[in-house]
């Protein structure tokens, strides 16, 4: 590339139960004061899919026994270089009780009341596909975080 991209990869839980799901409230760091799945970095020398088991111990204290992977969302942001390369996994099967940390504050939605108006912009774009458990990849082009100028979602697998 004459100008350098560079990836990070990232990971995001949803939890889910019949009609509900569980988010965060994003307590610091980036997306703070947003509800979000649960997710971050992944470490040197764990798979994708450990930092996302560790990420939702972490974050509210639960530990997934199965993920499912559903998608990946690939985020630029106007004058970043660096992608964000999101996977996103869902789960049904989690041991522990949802608990608060410095990082998250968890609460269960009902799937008719998810906060859309308090999450990142995109979310509101993607989440009808994962609630239908489709799998999908999708791409934003944001300029700062509030305005998504291009974005596009291939489903790869109706449901
Ligand atoms: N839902 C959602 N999540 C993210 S970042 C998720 C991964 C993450 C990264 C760092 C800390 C915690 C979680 C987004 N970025 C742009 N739109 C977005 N939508």
């Amino acid at each position: 590339w004459a100008v350098m991209v560079s990836r990070k990869v990232l990971t995001l839980v949803l939890v889910t139960r019949p009609n509900q799901v569980l988010l965060g409230m994003k307590k610091r760091g980036f997306g703070e004061g947003w509800w979000n799945g649960f997710g971050g970095k992944v470490e040197k020398g764990e798979t994708i899919i450990e930092a996302a088991k560790r990420e939702l111990q972490e974050e509210c204290c639960l530990t997934a026994n199965t993920l499912t992977e559903v998608g990946q969302l690939d985020f630029e942001f106007v004058g970043d270089p660096q992608i964000l390369e999101v996977h996103l996994f869902t789960t049904k099967d989690v041991s522990g009780v949802p608990t608060e940390t410095s990082e998250m504050k968890p609460q269960w939605f009902d799937i008719d009341k998810i906060p859309f108006h308090k999450m990142w912009p995109d979310d509101k774009l993607w989440f009808p596909h994962v609630l239908k458990g489709s799998k999908f990849s999708a791409f934003f082009l944001f300029e700062g975080h509030h305005k998504i100028l291009k974005h596009k979602i291939d489903v790869v697998t109706e449901q």
